[in-house]
């Protein structure tokens, strides 16, 4: 190009101007003037082409990090999402996406207010707020109700809250683990170590530490506790002319037939064999005792169809008060159970309150054993 701007001036000058040698200098100046531009461009382009080559690879760099990074999230089983510090969703991975049955497109820029029913939403804006004021960690529990499936599953998040350059928390990221397994079989292990395996009654381990619990509120209303203790009277014969599955048969009716006799907040148990006890809280008037003993005696003697069988039988109860005849379980349980006792020896099918002639003939009998 500069070539072509010489030819053009030497051209247009006059001869006898071509041959000023101040004239030359400057052509001369030029040409090199542009031979340095000529130069410096193609070092720009070549510069140009190369950094053009650099960011793409920089760029395809980043798709494939992004898309590591993505892969990673997928395969990982728990749950991850990441919330800014107003509560919209800014991203979450695939077993974010199964347990609640939403897609990332649906969820990012939502806050759980425009995904999940009212009341999981505030509980869990509660969740996101503990960790956005506070700064730290916080682990919570929730049962989540799968929309799609209509299932439950159980979901343990620890939120951790991630901080701008400035210090500020800035949003929050949660990881959640589906343990409804867990806690299915957490709940299992607690049914079987509080309630009777057969008739579904609370055992003698969790009839002792509901018992201790109604104490508790007994002292501050100061209404006394009656515990009936109920033995089923001849019950091996049951057994032994029925079978033991029809004698299972009726511990299970007598289980449902106590229940029903005494109010849902009364803790019926069995305490093993064919032995049951009640604890009856708040009574106002003890008349109301009585009342309940015997319409316990009279669903007793109701026949019990057992298959193609009906079996006849009743049941002895012995009843004692707290805080009257003792303040402490164990010797309130000993008490009922001398009630029970007295009320076998006086003939059966009956009840009969504690007294301490019962506490001292036990005594006796105990000492001539
Ligand atoms: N079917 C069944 N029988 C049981 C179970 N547990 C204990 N038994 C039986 O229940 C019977 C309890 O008998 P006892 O309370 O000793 O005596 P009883 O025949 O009821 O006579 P009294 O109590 O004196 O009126 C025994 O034969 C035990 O083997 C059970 O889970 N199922």
């Amino acid at each position: 190009m500069h070539r072509l701007l010489n030819r053009q001036l030497q051209r247009h000058i006059v001869p006898e101007l071509r041959d000023d040698a101040r004239l030359g200098i400057f052509l001369n100046a030029i040409d090199h003037y542009y031979d340095q531009v000529e130069e410096e461009r193609f070092l720009l382009e070549n510069a140009l082409r190369l950094s053009s080559q650099e960011l793409s690879q920089v760029a395809a760099t980043a798709k494939r990090d992004q898309m590591l990074l993505r892969g990673v999230m997928d395969s990982i089983p728990d749950m991850i999402f990441f919330k800014s510090s107003d509560g919209c969703y800014l991203g979450c991975n695939r077993a974010f996406e199964r347990i609640h049955s939403l897609s990332e497109t649906q969820v990012v820029g939502k806050t759980d207010f425009d995904l999940m029913p009212v009341e999981l939403a505030t509980d869990l804006y509660a969740c996101d707020q503990q960790v956005l004021t506070s700064g730290r960690e916080y682990l919570s529990e929730r049962w989540i109700t799968n929309q799609e499936h209509q299932h439950q599953s159980c979901v343990e998040v620890l939120r951790t809250p991630f901080f701008g350059a400035d210090g500020q928390v800035k949003g929050l990221i949660g990881i959640g683990r589906d343990i409804t397994e867990r806690k299915h079989s957490e709940e299992a292990i607690l049914h079987q170590a509080n309630y009777d395996s057969l008739t579904e009654l609370a055992n003698r381990r969790f009839f002792h530490e509901r018992l201790l619990h109604e104490i508790k509120l007994s002292k501050r209303s100061k209404l006394p506790i009656y515990l009936v203790m109920i033995d089923l009277d001849k019950f091996k014969q049951i057994n032994d002319e029925l079978g033991h599955d029809s004698g299972d048969a009726l511990l299970i009716e007598v289980a449902r037939r106590i229940k029903c006799c005494v109010r849902e907040t009364d803790i019926v148990a069995r305490l093993g064999g064919d032995e049951f006890i009640v604890a009856i809280a708040n009574i106002i008037d003890p008349k109301d005792v009585k009342i309940i003993a015997q319409k316990l005696v009279d669903a007793l003697v109701d026949p019990f169809l057992l298959g193609i069988d009906t079996a006849l039988i009743s049941g002895s109860l012995g009843i004692a008060c707290y805080p009257n005849d003792a303040q402490d379980i164990e010797t309130l349980v000993k008490h009922a159970d001398q009630a029970m006792y007295y009320a076998k020896k006086s003939g059966r099918n009956r009840y009969c309150f504690f007294t301490p002639t019962q506490a001292e003939a036990a005594i006796k009998q105990r000492q001539l054993m």
